[in-house]
This record gives C-alpha cells, structure tokens and sequence, in this order.
C-alpha cells in the first residue's frame, strides 16, 4: 500500500513538514432566535474562535472537548464541507474549501454516529462504488480490500446488506471504506462510540497498525477517553472554539493542575491528619484520603505521616485522565466568567 497516497505530494505542500496547518481559523455561525410574536433576535455563535495548530504525517492527534466545543465544525472545515468565516487552513497543501474534490481523493472521514455505506446494498457494493468513484487503480483496491477485510474481520460480511449489521461490524465497515483510496489523513469522529469492550479493542488495534504501517495521518475526535490514552501520544483540547491545550497526554496532567492522593490507613478511627501541603478529602473510619499536588514528591509527606501517626498501610493514587480534563474544563469556564485569560498551562501557540 502507498504511504504517500497515489497523487504524491501536492504543490505547496512543505516537504516532510505539516501536513495539516490551521492559522488563527474561524467559524461564526448565525443563527436566528424567535424571541416573541413575529420578533426575531439575530445571534452569532462563534464555534471556532482562532484556533492554531500544525500536524505532521504520519501523527496520531486526539481532538477532544466538551459538547459544542467546535470539534466537528473543525473537522467540517479540513473536509472542506464547511467554509472558514476567518483565518488559515491547508490539508497537503490544498485549500480544503476551494478545492474539496481534489483533496476528497486524499483523506479518509469516519463518523460514527452516521454511515457513508449504502445502507440497503450489500457491503461489497458500497465497495464497488467507491472503487469507481475514487478511480482506484484496480490491482490497488483489490490488494486494499483484501487487506482490510483480513485486518478488519470483514470476510463474513461482504454479502450483508448494511442496514443488517451490528453497529461494530457497520463501523469497521466504515473505517474500510475510508481506508479503501490510500487517504493520507484520517479523521476519525467518535469511533468507537456505542461499541463493546472487544469491537472497541479491535478498532482501537486496526488504526495503530493503519498509522503504524501505512503512516497515515489521524485526527481522531472522541468522549472516550481511553481511545486517546491508547492512541495518542499528543492531544488537542478544544473548549468553546478555542484551544486550551496542545501537548503531551502525559503533560495534561500538569497543565490541568492535577492532585495526587495518598490514601492512609491508621490503626484506628482519628480526627483528619494534618500534614502540611496536603488536605484530607475523604475520611471513612480508619482510612484517609489526601490530596497533594502532583508535582509534589509524596516521599516527605509519607515519612511524616508515618513519623506522626499510626500507619498501618498506604498507598498513592494517580489523577485519572478524565478528572484532570474536567477539572481543565471547570477552570475555563470559570476564567470566562470572571473576563480572565485562558489559562492554557500546555503549548498552545
Ligand atoms: N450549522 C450550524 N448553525 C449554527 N450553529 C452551529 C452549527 N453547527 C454547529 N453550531 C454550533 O457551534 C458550536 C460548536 O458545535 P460543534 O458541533 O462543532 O461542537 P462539538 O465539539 O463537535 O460538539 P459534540 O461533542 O456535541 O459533537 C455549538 O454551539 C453548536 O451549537
């Protein structure tokens, strides 16, 4: 299969560099509001409001944020579905909404909740149709269908009609479609929404061999969390249009201010122990829990609580990834209630 697509790379594309750029992009939405008896109130949303980001090939980003954060309107707009209201946008060096068809033979789109398969017609038709609507070299679709198919356990299903399948059979039939023409770049909304542990495991396992074999571009836009710990090494986060994050999984932690906790158990009921740097958030009889930053070194803090009190086991409990991101969510929204500034803590240009 071909790491660099069947068109190679487009004029104005930087040679090994972005492959996805986006410069203080927009999106400003208007929207009418009936506000009484033939009254109308006139609103704009502003869905994407500046954000800036660069992807190079061959990475594997999760998108995330809350509802109406403006994922989809991001991804609307690197398809080129949707037209910028502002600011810059090149996918392979294509201005996605002048020229959707070109770059339409050049990425891959899955989302999740809607199909791109044809719902009454056997699998291997939607197939077929997209053999010739992409003009796919024939040895190429054939050499890519049967790949997919193994890869993706599809061989059973080809003679399905869609509207027959179980929705993890339809998603990784969908994520074959995508894949079928070589995109560069795939983006990937809400995956693995609504499947079991075991389909959620196989299509989690399918994009890291995609990424990792044929080098595709992911941009994988999720509520699940764990797609992203497993997936991606980087992470966006995006919340009421702008971007509060772009970094390491693992920095998110320290952007999100996170807490560690030490959980105590003592050798009898006690008043909350006081150490300081740390605060008792839970007490339940002779167990307490403390939270101490986690930038902090829990060493000192064990060796006093030890030195002070009836220790009789502990233990130190990360921050879970989905504590640290609401937290991240709460702060902001709070910095937007009192006119603060975005306190992004990741590299955020
Ligand atoms: N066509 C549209 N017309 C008006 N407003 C829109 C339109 N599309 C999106 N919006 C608004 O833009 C904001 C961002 O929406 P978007 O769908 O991009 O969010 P999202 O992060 O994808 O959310 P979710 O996780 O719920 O899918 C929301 O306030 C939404 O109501």
């Amino acid at each position: 299969m071909d790491v660099d697509g069947a068109e190679g790379r487009a004029v104005g594309e930087p040679a090994g560099g972005a492959f996805v750029e986006v410069d203080g992009l927009e999106k400003v939405f208007a929207v009418r509001r009936r506000t009484g008896f033939l009254k109308r109130e006139r609103r704009e949303v502003r869905a994407v409001d500046g954000i800036s980001f660069t992807v190079g090939r061959g990475e594997m980003v999760g998108y995330i944020g809350p509802n109406g954060a403006g994922k989809s309107t991001t991804i609307k707009m690197l398809t080129g579905i949707l037209v910028p209201s502002g600011g810059r946008l090149r996918v392979a060096g294509i201005d996605p909404a002048r020229e959707r068809t070109r770059l339409a033979r050049r990425i891959g789109v899955v989302f999740g909740q809607r199909t791109t398969l044809w719902w009454d017609l056997p699998l291997i038709d939607s197939y077929r149709l997209m053999h010739r609507m992409y003009r796919i070299p024939d040895a190429r679709y054939r050499e890519n269908l049967d790949r997919l198919v193994e890869l993706l356990g599809l061989g059973d299903l080809l003679d399905v009609p869609v509207r027959q399948l179980s929705l993890g059979q339809r998603m990784r039939g969908d994520i074959a479609a995508a894949l079928l023409h070589d995109p560069e770049v795939l983006y990937l909304d809400e995956p693995t929404i609504g499947l079991d542990v075991v389909s959620k495991a196989r299509v989690r396992e399918f994009l890291r061999e995609v990424n990792a074999e044929r080098g595709t571009t992911v941009l994988l836009t999720t509520h699940d969390l764990q797609d992203i710990e497993q997936l991606c090494h980087r992470v966006m986060v995006i919340d009421h249009g702008r971007l509060m994050y772009d970094g390491a999984l693992a920095g998110l932690h320290e952007a999100g201010e996170s807490e560690r906790t030490l959980v105590v158990d003592l050798e009898r009921e006690l008043p909350p122990v006081r150490v300081p740097g740390t605060r008792v958030v839970r007490v339940e009889g002779p167990r307490q829990w403390l939270a101490f930053p986690s930038s902090a070194s829990a060493a000192p803090l064990v060796a006093r609580v030890a030195s002070e009190y009836p220790l009789v086991d502990l233990s130190v409990r990360e921050p879970d990834i989905e504590t640290v991101i609401a937290k991240m969510y709460a702060e902001r929204s709070d910095d937007r209630g009192g006119g603060a500034g975005v306190n992004t803590g990741g590299a955020v240009r």
